[in-house]
């Protein structure tokens, strides 16, 4: 048997079933465009029945994406399956995924069938989704807690079916990791045709388990491995993919498995995951979290100082993020800016640096140092930046204490118009937000407003998260500056350009079904 595991990420999928406002396509590209910089060999960018944006961004990624294979979920439905064709068959190769359920209580209450119903869906999908492509991959949803008889029943006959990968779902996060690990050597010792496909695991996390019983699947065969950046996903997450790549490049010795990942852009991958999907990471977080390779007793600190390896298994560098020695301030100049983003593995094409320095300049002169996350931040909030945006914010003024309303005043660019206007608020950031509805007369609904700090120090880049719905949709716009209220500000900005783009968007579609009447 191989010992090449197939990594196979689902943050766009579903890690994205878990956000409170969906991606932009942008937001999608820019995920999928680190993902296959890190060397993931499967992409599964979306489930395109769903929704037309769902659509627009599977096909968008699988244009775009050459060095991973793109991959789009369907039910065991001809519909989702040719709206799954559709979307990906602009990439010369490419891979359907189409799944059903097979436990008792899923095939019984939920799909309201009996198994031999299920099985004919599933083995009639992966015949219909063979005549598109080769690679056809199924899920027998919810396996984790299916009869072992009829799993190894639904893996035998979708291979027959065609199915070139055969996927293990625990869905529900149910089992252990003997149990799931026992699941997979029962259908390797059971299923006769097991070896014409490669058999995959797809682990959630409702109990805490989902990394240790992916590993034991594949200890006990399977060769690929699905999972998304940080572990987000649907309720408790799925399996955190970068746990899993550094378990296979950290104990080589043990399981002798290779992957093709590269992991030293975990780190940014990560970081970008999290800002785009405003999922914070908990700082405990293995791998990622802030305090991964941190120490902080006496005992570890003087055995780190004496030999690295006594307490860290493995270094920050390895996952991509490496110490700096080099101030970084208003005396800076570009070269130093350039040398620091590429050790922080960004390439010269992922940002203007005359754009980049401009930005650092502005803020070493309000702050002093700039630290590692100060640039990262900047690039990500003019990644967000669209140079043609509807709504921009070109002035704003607030006065504030603690006796009276606040009062804030705005001027904004609206199309061609510079618009003026001031209210006042419960507060500054209240009576921005007024002005603003005022200058662009239409009331946003916020739903959710979140305000961090990036960084540590009282002159720490104050970070805005707000998520607002409009017409059934929620929107998140991201704000970053050392003033909160102008961050605050950006947010809502931010927001109201996404929503008038989609208004654009809703009028063309109608304008476009009009014609066709
Ligand atoms: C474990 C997972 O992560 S599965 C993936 C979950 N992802 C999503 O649900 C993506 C977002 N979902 C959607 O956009 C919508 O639910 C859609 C477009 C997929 C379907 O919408 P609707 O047609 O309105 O159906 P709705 O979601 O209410 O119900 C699901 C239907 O699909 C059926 N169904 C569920 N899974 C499958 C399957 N794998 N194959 C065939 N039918 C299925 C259900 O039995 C139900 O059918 P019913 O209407 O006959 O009772
Ligand atoms: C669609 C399948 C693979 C899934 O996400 C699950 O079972 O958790
Ligand atoms: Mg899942």
């Amino acid at each position: 048997m191989s010992d090449q595991v197939i990594l196979f990420d689902t943050t766009l999928r579903d890690g994205e079933q878990a956000l409170a406002a969906s991606l932009s396509v942008n937001e999608k590209l820019q995920i999928a465009r680190a993902l296959e910089r890190m060397g993931i060999d499967i992409i599964e960018a979306g489930f395109p029945v769903s929704s037309p944006g769902d659509f627009d961004s599977v096909r968008q990624i699988a244009a775009t994406i050459k060095n991973s294979r793109i991959c789009a979920l369907s039910r065991a439905v001809q519909g989702d399956i040719d709206a799954a064709a559709q979307a990906l068959n602009i990439a010369d190769q490419f891979r359907i995924h189409t799944f059903i359920s097979t436990s008792d209580i899923h095939v019984e209450s939920k799909l309201k069938r009996d198994f031999s119903q299920v099985l004919e869906m599933a083995t009639g999908a992966i015949k219909y989704a063979r005549k598109f492509t080769d690679d056809v991959e199924f899920s027998c949803e919810d396996a984790g807690r299916t009869p072992i008889d009829n799993l190894c029943r639904m893996v035998e006959e979708a291979i027959k079916a065609g199915a070139r990968t055969v996927n293990i779902p625990d869905t529900v996060g149910y089992t252990s990791p003997s149990e799931f690990g026992g699941i997979i050597t029962n259908l390797f010792e059971r299923v006769p045709n097991i070896h014409q496909a490669v058999i995959s695991v797809h682990c959630h996390d409702d109990l805490g388990l989902s990394v240790a019983n992916s590993i034991a699947a594949l200890e006990a065969g399977a060769r690929q491995v699905e999972g998304t950046i940080n572990g987000i996903g649907e309720r408790a997450g799925n399996a955190a993919l970068e746990e899993i790549i550094m378990i296979l490049k950290t104990r080589q010795d043990r399981f002798g498995l290779h992957c093709n990942a590269n992991p030293t852009e975990i780190y940014r991958t990560s970081q970008q995951v999290s800002q785009l999907c405003n999922m914070p990471i908990q700082s405990n977080k293995a791998i990622v979290g802030t305090n991964a390779f941190s120490h902080s007793s006496g005992i570890h600190q003087d055995g780190v100082l004496k030999s690295q390896n006594t307490y860290e298994i493995m270094t920050p560098e390895s996952i991509g993020l490496v110490r700096n020695t080099l101030n970084l301030t208003s005396r800076s100049g570009r070269h130093v800016i350039k040398h620091r983003m590429a050790e922080l593995g960004y390439r010269d094409s992922d940002f203007d640096l005359d754009v980049l320095y401009e930005r650092f300049l502005e803020l070493a002169d309000k702050k002093g140092q700039v630290f590692d996350y100060d640039l990262e931040a900047l690039l990500f909030f003019e990644n967000q930046k669209e140079a043609d945006a509807h709504f921009q914010l070109r002035q704003l003024n607030v006065q504030a204490g603690s006796n009276h309303f606040a009062t804030g005043s705005v001027e904004l660019q609206i199309g061609d118009q510079i618009v003026a206007e001031a209210a006042t608020g419960n507060g500054p950031v209240d009576s921005v937000y007024r002005a603003i509805e005022r200058a662009t007369g239409q009331h946003i609904e916020i739903q959710g407003f979140d305000i961090g700090a990036q960084g540590g120090g009282h002159d720490a880049l104050g970070k805005v998260d707000v998520t607002a719905e409009f017409e059934g949709r929620t929107f998140h716009g991201m704000g970053l500056s050392t003033d909160i209220v102008e961050a605050s500000a950006q947010a809502l900005i931010r927001i109201y350009n996404l929503i008038h783009r989609q208004q654009q968007i809703n009028a063309e579609k109608s304008k476009r079904a009009m014609e066709e009447v």
